[in-house]
């Protein structure tokens, strides 16, 4: 499982968990504007805006999970196995291999708005990798700091919704996890009051109880409540400090620890790892499963008008500050 997560504070932040039982080899990569995307279909992009994400790099290629490009605009790919639906190529359309969708749209919108004008022409094709890497079946989120939407490829074709809550987890399509929403209203951080009966003397014994019945398990629906209810009542200050550590906090909500989800064969799912990305200064901030501390990556430290992929392995291990 995974989520993504916006968050606006004095700058827009994006990012996600990434939940898996294994790494593909994870490297935080730097896009410069001249290095050349060759598409399968669409031909060569010589230049275009540089990007900064999580990715494996395979054959040189950045295949990129989630990445925020240098005009502030975002995209992650989550799991959304049994609905996602690629096709055949078709004429007089955008056919866009999946594990190119993250380049072709971060390349060339700076805005949602851009990006949904492009999401018209675009046909999601099924050309896998490499043989060794088919096919994910994935949908996404995009945003920047003014909205975000959600983008499926399923069988009748492909859905762009409005996310106005700024989440995304897993299944079910996005639609249904919204309207699951209607189901926790009555949430709150407020204390409850006793609207079960006025002949009975029930009362708040403990803080924190108008949130009770918030799901806790590990569940893609039960994630996207928690998160949402976690984003939409955050409060932190707006320096970039605060607004870091208050975006790790929210996706702390729905952080897995291994042994609580298992996936067969003694494997465990975890929280791989949790990224942040200040989608205005260019800074993806990351921690690991095993290493708590948070490390940065500068996209303008970088040569922009480079042509070569920068590429940060993460630092992993624990990184514990002895105080005496
Ligand atoms: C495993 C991850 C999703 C984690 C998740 O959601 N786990 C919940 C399981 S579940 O919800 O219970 O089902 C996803 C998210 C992004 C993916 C990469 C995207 C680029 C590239 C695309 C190529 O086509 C195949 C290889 C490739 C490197 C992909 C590998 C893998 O697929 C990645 C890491």
């Amino acid at each position: 499982m995974c989520t993504a997560a916006t968050y606006r504070t004095k700058d827009f932040y994006f990012g996600r968990t990434l939940d898996y039982e294994f790494s593909y080899g994870d490297e935080v990569t730097v896009t410069p504007r001249n290095f050349s995307f060759s598409f399968r279909n669409m031909g060569l992009m010589e230049s275009h805006y540089a990007m900064i994400g999580m990715a494996h790099v395979t054959e040189g290629y950045p295949l990129y999970y989630d990445a925020v490009n240098e005009k502030g605009l975002g995209m992650a790919g989550l799991n959304f196995v049994g609905n996602a639906a690629y096709k055949e190529e078709e004429p007089d359309k955008d056919n866009v291999a999946q594990f190119e969708f993250i380049p072709w749209i971060l390349g060339q919108c700076a805005t949602v708005q851009e990006a949904k004008a492009l999401l018209k022409r675009i046909n999601l094709v099924k050309t896998p990798f490499s043989k060794e890497l088919p096919l994910a079946q994935l949908h996404w989120m995009m945003a920047d700091c003014e909205e975000a939407i959600t983008v499926e490829s399923v069988k009748d074709g492909i859905k762009v919704y409005s996310n106005p809550v700024g989440v995304l987890t897993n299944n079910p399509p996005f639609d249904e996890q919204m309207f699951q929403l209607n189901q926790y209203m009555h949430i709150s951080p407020k204390a409850p009051e006793n609207l079960f009966s006025d002949k009975l003397p029930l009362y708040a014994y403990s803080r924190g109880m108008g949130a009770l019945g918030l799901p806790g398990d590990l569940s893609s629906q039960s994630r996207f409540v928690r998160a949402a209810f976690v984003k939409m009542n955050s409060v932190s200050g707006d320096s970039e400090a605060e607004s870091v550590s208050q975006f790790f906090h929210i996706l702390g909500a729905v952080d897995q620890q291994r042994g609580c989800c298992e996936v067969g064969d003694g494997q465990y799912e975890v929280t791989l790892y949790t990224s942040c990305c200040n989608a205005d200064k260019g800074i993806y901030y990351y921690t690991t499963y095993e290493n708590h501390q948070i490390t940065a990556v500068n996209l303008y430290k970088e040569r922009l008008d480079g042509t070569q992929l920068v590429r940060y392995p993460l630092i992993q291990g624990e990184q514990i500050k002895m105080q005496n």
